[in-house]
């Protein structure tokens, strides 16, 4: 299955997932999941924003990538959470992994609780078990990667998340993924990443060629190197309207800012199909 960074990262996950295990029963995570806040609603935010005409952003607040290396020295969380807020995102996207993003839990719960936005947990998910910790933390929906996963694990995953009252993006890079998200049962979203794991080379042709063959009823979000106010009309102009942006955002001084002028600068409209 995972010959590339994929793999590597997987690996490391199963190690660090059963550390946590030791740490911290998944009896103990069931009960803090039962008293953790009322889920936002991820997949409602996406759909109010683009409903009423605008892009649905998921903002991403990562410090580090495998393909990047360190992305942004200056990282707080709670001020990157509430600077996306007053941009006009409607959803948040934190990433969690440690080893390959330097990410944490702590950053999740920092960025959630400092701003009204739903947020996704962005980590790579082997085990039911992170999907009752990434409820217990706060986190409104999480992240499915039909190519870290079996048939098996993707419906098993997915119907425990919809137990947990979690929303979920399944996330695919070829045909033969969208094919078995497809097979999900009332699949509201789908997370069309445009980042090839074995090269790490972006093209947001991925989305434009996949979206073809998703249904009318699905919202998209297109994922990865959406860069500049181009790429955001192009998506636009073939119907995409649910983003999720990282390093764009990342690399700016001010990423609220970065966000207002990625998608809303100053006489642009979408113009033509692709
Ligand atoms: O970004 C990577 O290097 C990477 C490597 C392996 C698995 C996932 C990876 N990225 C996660 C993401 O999907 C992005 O953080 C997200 O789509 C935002 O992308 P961007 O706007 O290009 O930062």
């Amino acid at each position: 299955m995972t010959s590339h960074i994929l793999g590597t990262i997987l690996q490391r996950k199963a190690e660090e997932v059963e550390v946590r295990q030791r740490q911290f029963s998944l009896a103990t995570l069931e009960t803090r999941a039962k008293v953790a806040d009322p889920v936002r609603g991820f997949y409602q935010a996406l759909r109010k924003k683009i409903d009423a005409g605008d892009p649905g952003v998921i903002a991403e607040i990562k410090k580090a990538s495998p393909s990047k290396g360190v992305i942004r020295e200056n990282f707080i969380p709670s001020q990157i959470a509430r600077s996306y807020e007053r941009a006009g995102a409607a959803c948040l996207s934190v990433l969690t992994d440690i080893d390959f993003f330097q990410g944490a839990d702590s950053h999740l719960q920092a960025a959630r609780y400092s701003c009204s936005l739903p947020v996704i947990r962005k980590d790579f998910v082997i085990d039911p078990y992170q999907i009752v910790e990434a409820r217990a933390l706060g986190a409104d929906c999480v992240l499915l990667i039909v190519a870290a996963l079996s048939d098996g694990q993707l419906s098993e995953f997915y119907s425990l998340a919809r137990d947990y009252k979690l929303d979920v993006l399944v996330e695919v890079h070829s045909y033969a993924e969208l094919e078995r998200a497809l097979r999900l049962p009332g699949l509201p979203m789908i997370g069309i990443n445009n980042r090839n794991l074995k090269t790490f080379q972006v093209s947001l042709n991925t989305t434009l060629a996949l979206m073809r063959a998703v249904p009318k009823d699905k919202l998209i979000v297109t994922e990865s190197g959406i860069l500049q106010p181009a790429d955001v009309m192009l998506m636009r102009a073939n119907g995409i309207h649910g983003f999720l942006v990282g390093e764009a955002f990342m690399r700016a001084e001010d990423p609220g800012e970065a966000l207002k002028a990625l998608f809303y600068p100053v006489n642009t409209r979408p113009t033509r199909a692709y």
